[in-house]
């Protein structure tokens, strides 16, 4: 059973500037669903905003019947898991440490890891390739270790729901397709519902199941891959031109800019 995520008529200022209008969605549950959009377009918010980390100035999020920020912190983070665009950590952390607080929601104060917390953290670290690396201190981290260790911590929470603010950043090409592919496994194997903002728009073709394609506060266009992304949607949506491209035994297609 799937908890659904919606956002019913969203609308959000920063002091009183308004950078959300009026946006309503349902996230599709059990698919991997991407957010696109040009910079300050509102994608971060909107993210925050869903996750129940931040109040909109207006309408409301549900997650399963519930509003979110109703759900107490511990049952909300069993439930959802969410990866800003640029956590931070004391950088003397060791991996592990910052692994195991992703296990918060489900340990009793004082208490020291659980079988099933060690099982969780261990899974989350071969996933993202970071065995042998537990000891180290964040600070002894090349970028791309230290952004894989913060998606290890969201897949040590074990949410059913994840939220994930370009996880690829600082990724070379290889880790940052791994990772979608990580993703879309979660989304295929184990039944998860994956919800990321990418700037990537190859990524975008090559990964969405869904998607959500936001210009200047609002949603432009959204739902199945197939139905929503053209080429002229996504000229529109970035004021260049966009034009694809097609590789052999690839059903999706690549995306040149000029
Ligand atoms: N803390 C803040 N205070 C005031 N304005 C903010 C704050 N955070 C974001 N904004 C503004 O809100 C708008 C939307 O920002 P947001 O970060 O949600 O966009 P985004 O689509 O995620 O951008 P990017 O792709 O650059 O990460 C932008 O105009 C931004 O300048």
């Amino acid at each position: 059973m799937f908890d659904t995520l919606d956002i019913g008529n969203i609308s959000f200022s920063y002091n009183d500037a308004p950078v959300l209008h009026d946006v309503s969605h349902q996230f599709a549950p059990g698919k991997l669903t991407v957010i696109c959009g040009p910079n300050g377009s509102g994608k971060s918010t909107l993210l925050h905003i869903a996750s129940g980390l931040v109040k909109p100035t207006t309408g409301a999020v549900k997650l399963g019947a519930h509003i979110i920020s109703e759900i107490p912190a511990g049952q909300r983070a069993q439930r959802l898991a969410m990866l800003p665009q640029s956590p931070e950590a004391p950088s003397e952390l060791t991996v592990n440490d910052l692994v195991a607080l992703g296990r918060y929601a489900y340990r009793k104060p004082f208490a020291g890891l659980s079988t099933q917390d060690k099982s969780a953290i261990t899974g989350a670290l071969a996933k993202t390739n970071l065995n042998g690396l537990g000891d180290r201190t964040l600070a002894q981290l090349s970028g791309g270790q230290r952004q894989r260790s913060w998606i290890a911590l969201v897949l040590a929470q074990e949410a059913p729901l994840f939220l994930l603010d370009e996880p690829t950043n600082h990724l070379d090409i290889a880790h940052a397709f791994e990772t979608m592919l990580l993703l879309q496994k979660l989304v295929r194997e184990e039944n998860k519902t994956v919800v990321v903002v990418l700037h990537d728009i190859n990524l975008m073709t090559a990964f969405a199941e869904e998607v959500v394609l936001m210009k200047a506060g609002k949603i432009i266009a959204a739902g199945a891959y197939e139905d929503a992304v053209t080429e002229h949607v996504l000229s529109d949506l970035y004021g260049r031109r966009c034009t694809f491209g097609t590789v052999a035994n690839r059903d999706r297609p690549f995306v040149v800019v000029s």
